[in-house]
């Protein structure tokens, strides 16, 4: 009896019911050629993996960038803190790719292609195959499970398809009123710093306004995060965010296995549970509204009044909508809430924080777009909100926002992984490819914004402008897989700007050059981005 035989009659036991020996012994050349051909197919998986990694390989390295070492390729120069990776990040061009933008680098035996040229952005974002996000994002699954900023590109698809219209035009406009309500009392809250000598940091003033807004719309229930902003939930909001970056920065905290054993990991569970609980109980609460007999929107899409409201929350939108004739379930709306929520509260707080440090910076163009403000809204109580006509009619403003956001983009860097080749100039980057878009740079290419790092708002007033290359600017990303929210995140910035400025004269405290930048979910300076207030008259 070969060892095979006898190991599979002894496991088996001699008197087994339904096997006798006899069959046993017989069973055993049909077991091993199983096991023959099992092993054939494992070798040639193995050898089609291994001609793919060393094509992968030799297409990656006709890519300039830093020498590697065996097995930990270029890991000894990404393991650095979060300021100095994103420096070596930024210089990575002036190293290795000035001419074409494209830079590698090897994290372990994982390649990255670092991209900040046009032309070569167009051909990874405008494709429609390589829609398939980073790693990294699914970091974000815990809370977000795969909404759409997080969802596969089986999903993302149809699901971008019902989203789409819940951010049209008429129900923005509803939204207004959020905005202005919330930045009036964000601008209340900045009365309390008009002594501060020394100056504060702006950003979390902001962000809580923004939690508001996006809480407000998304759920259509005000969470005051700017009245408690120590409550559960906004605590919850920023413990989570904390830890899922600290989980990013961490490799050997990627594999869930050590994770789960890690004190962060039960922190977060108890995040999650707020969250989660508070999102369901707000998907209840409205679908009971809504079974109760008010219907959110009427045959031309027009907002009816619910409970009593005049504006929807998407959470309507979302309760309404249908996905090939099947409603959503509740952890579909739950998904998507949360998304709108992570996705539209820390980008708009950030474009918003950058462009009134950047105002404080150049008190002409501050006052410029003030007397725009005061224009456009003519004469008037100072408190007056300004209508969704006049926000629109800020053309400078808007300017100004576009320069914020071209200098300082919220999502500096964009992660694709390839599923299929891309050939840029003389280069292929395989499937497989880490395809890293750095926006900060894209943003500060000489050859399309002459004296790059000035902040000059002109560049987006069109008059006696170059025509750019539609992907030489795309603080939203760009392509199928662009931001949603991207009116709303600009409607949102004009009304907080409004609020403030009509209010008060900002003046920043740091000089730009003296700012130490680092990439978290958004760009961030290191100690926040400080300004001190004076009261207009
Ligand atoms: C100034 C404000 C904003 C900026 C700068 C911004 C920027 C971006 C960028 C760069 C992406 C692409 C991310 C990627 O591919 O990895 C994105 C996607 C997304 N954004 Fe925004 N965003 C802003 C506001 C908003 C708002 C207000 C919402 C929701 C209310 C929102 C919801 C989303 C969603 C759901 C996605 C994923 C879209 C998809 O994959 O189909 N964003 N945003």
């Amino acid at each position: 009896m070969g060892f095979g035989e006898s190991v599979l009659a002894s496991a088996l036991g001699a008197g087994s019911n339904s096997w006798t020996r006899q069959q046993l012994i017989e069973s055993v050349p049909r077991t091993g050629v199983l096991l023959l051909v099992s092993f054939i197919f494992a070798v040639c998986c193995l050898a089609a993996y291994l001609e793919r990694y060393r094509r992968l390989v030799r297409h990656i390295n006709c890519i300039p960038g830093p020498a590697t070492l065996p097995i930990i390729g270029n890991a000894l120069l990404i393991n650095a803190d979060r300021e100095e990776l994103f420096n070596r990040i930024i210089a990575s061009r002036k190293l290795y790719g000035r001419r074409q933008g494209i830079t590698r680098i090897w994290n372990g035996m994982t390649p990255y292609v670092l991209i900040s040229q046009a032309q070569a952005v167009e051909k990874i974002l405008s494709s429609t195959k390589n829609i398939e996000k980073g790693r990294d994002y699914e970091f974000l699954q815990p809370w977000l499970g795969t909404g759409l900023l997080t969802s596969p590109a089986s999903k993302w698809q149809h699901r971008r398809k019902i989203l789409t219209p819940t951010f049209h035009f008429r129900i923005l406009s509803d939204f207004v009123e959020v905005f202005n309500k919330q930045a009036a009392v964000l601008a209340g809250k900045l009365a309390t710093e008009l002594d501060n000598a020394a100056g504060f940091d702006c950003v979390r003033y902001i962000t809580l306004c923004s939690l508001d807004i996006i809480c407000e719309t998304a759920m259509g229930c005000p969470v005051y995060a700017q009245q408690q902003s120590d409550s559960e939930y906004v605590r919850a909001h920023e413990k989570i965010g904390e830890i899922m970056l600290n989980r990013l920065q961490k490799l050997w905290l990627h594999p869930d296995i050590v994770f789960r054993c890690t004190s962060q990991y039960r922190e977060q569970q108890k995040c999650l549970d707020i969250l989660h609980k508070f999102s369901y109980r707000m998907i209840t609460e409205r679908r009971s509204i809504i079974r109760a007999g008010h219907k959110p929107l009427d045959e031309n899409n027009n907002s009816e009044t619910v409970a009593g409201r005049k504006q929807l929350a998407f959470l309507d939108l979302l309760i309404e909508a249908s996905d090939e004739g099947r409603l959503l379930s509740d952890t579909d709306i739950r998904e998507e809430v949360d998304t709108f929520i992570l996705g539209g509260h820390d980008t708009t707080a950030t474009a918003i924080a950058w462009t009134l440090f950047l105002l404080g910076t150049d008190p002409s163009v501050q006052e410029r777009a003030l007397g725009e403000i005061e224009h456009v809204m003519g004469d008037g109580p100072r408190d007056r909100y300004p209508t969704m006509r006049e926000l629109n009619e800020m053309r400078y403003l808007e300017a100004c926002i576009k320069e914020g956001l071209r200098l300082y983009p919220s999502i500096p860097i964009i992660g694709r992984r390839l599923t299929e080749d891309v050939r840029l100039a003389e280069h292929v980057l395989p499937a497989g490819t880490n395809a890293v878009i750095v926006v900060y740079q894209l943003h500060r290419d000489p050859a399309v914004f002459p004296n790059p790092d000035r902040f000059n708002p002109d560049h987006f007033l069109g008059d006696g402008q170059r025509p750019r290359h539609p992907f030489a600017y795309i603080p939203f990303s760009a392509g199928p897989r662009n931001c949603i929210g991207q009116k709303f995140g600009a409607l949102e910035a004009k009304a907080v700007l409004v609020a403030v400025l009509r209010q008060y004269r900002v003046e920043a405290v740091d000089r730009r050059e003296d700012l130490t930048l680092y990439g978290e979910l958004v760009l961030r300076s290191k100690g926040g981005l400080r300004i001190r207030v004076t009261k207009r008259n």
